[in-house]
């Protein structure tokens, strides 16, 4: 267990790993390499029209590492994770003010190649969306996207892939198959393989349990487990005990404001902001 923070301390948190690994409860390795921060906001606000829906976010996600994003309906979560891979660009009101960093480059900046930036910041939805497409065909799609034609580097891919997503044993002797044919649960693994076969850097999960069953989630969360420290892993979720569950790093947004960003062990335990107390203890959603 973590000991009392001095107030100082709650400001390194999001900056400095050394912090963040103090209050990793034991069962959670250190992360060798991890730890530096991978995307970086600053003063970060994002609007639909004049309604300024995220709040002047300042926070560091650090690689390798799980953060979790929690807060009421409609607190800017869904916004602020969309925006990280510019999912928000399709939605013609919204628009962007302070900075985003990934890698140390502009997110928004001019130059930013939005396929290339999809490609590195990989996003799984709420509800699984796999193509109506065989199994190997959906995985094999961004890649072949991306150039990749030889049928031995993508039988490589595919494979590579659904085994990173703890799938392959379930599908390799129905490859051919329509994956519409999988379970809801199987579906999200898929969406998350085929995330995985471009070779991103980042993985952002919005709510990506929220339609699957008690045993469906469970997978998922072991794979979220598989897959921390080789990904930055973000998920947004409703659910506070996936969240400390599954989570290194949490950030409470509330109406758009990042109240509080810490350690998940130290969040859950001892909240420095009164909101996020009232929020984890159940006194509103
Ligand atoms: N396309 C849009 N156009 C206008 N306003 C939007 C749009 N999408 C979201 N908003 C508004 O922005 C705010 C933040 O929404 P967002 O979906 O990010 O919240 P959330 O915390 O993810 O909510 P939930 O938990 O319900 O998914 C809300 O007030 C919402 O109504």
């Amino acid at each position: 267990m973590p000991m009392a923070l001095e107030a100082a301390d709650t400001k390194k948190i999001s900056n400095d790993s050394a912090v963040l690994d103090i209050y990793l409860p034991p069962e959670r390795k250190k992360i060798e390499g991890g730890g530096v921060p991978h995307v970086v906001a600053k003063n970060f606000s994002i609007y639909y029209g004049e309604f300024e829906a995220v709040k002047k976010v300042n926070a560091d996600i650090l690689s390798k590492y799980v953060t979790a994003i929690i807060g009421p309906s409609g607190c800017g979560k869904s916004t602020f994770l969309r925006a990280i891979n510019r999912m928000n660009d399709l939605i013609p009101s919204c628009h962007t003010t302070g900075a985003l960093m990934f890698d140390g480059e502009d997110v928004y900046g001019k130059f930013t190649d939005e396929v290339l930036l999809r490609k590195k910041i990989g996003m799984v939805f709420q509800k699984p969306n796999p193509f109506p497409k065989s199994i190997y065909d959906n995985i094999a799609y961004g890649p072949r996207l991306h150039g990749v034609k030889d049928k031995k580097t993508l039988d490589g891919i595919v494979e590579k892939s659904l085994r990173k997503a703890a799938l392959w044993d379930e599908v390799n002797d129905r490859l051919d198959k329509n994956a519409l044919g999988l379970s809801g649960g199987q579906q999200q693994r898929l969406c998350v393989a085929r995330t995985l076969a471009v070779e991103p850097e980042i993985l952002l999960l919005d709510e990506p349990t929220s339609a699957l069953d008690p045993k469906a989630t469970a997978k998922i969360e072991d794979l979220i487990q598989e897959l921390r420290g080789s990904y930055t892993i973000m998920i947004v979720t409703h659910n506070m005990q996936q969240a400390s569950r599954v989570s290194d790093s949490t950030m409470f947004f509330y109406e758009g404001v990042l109240v509080e960003h810490a350690p998940t062990a130290q969040l859950f335990t001892r909240p420095k902001d009164q909101m996020t107390e009232d929020y984890i203890t159940g006194r509103f959603s």
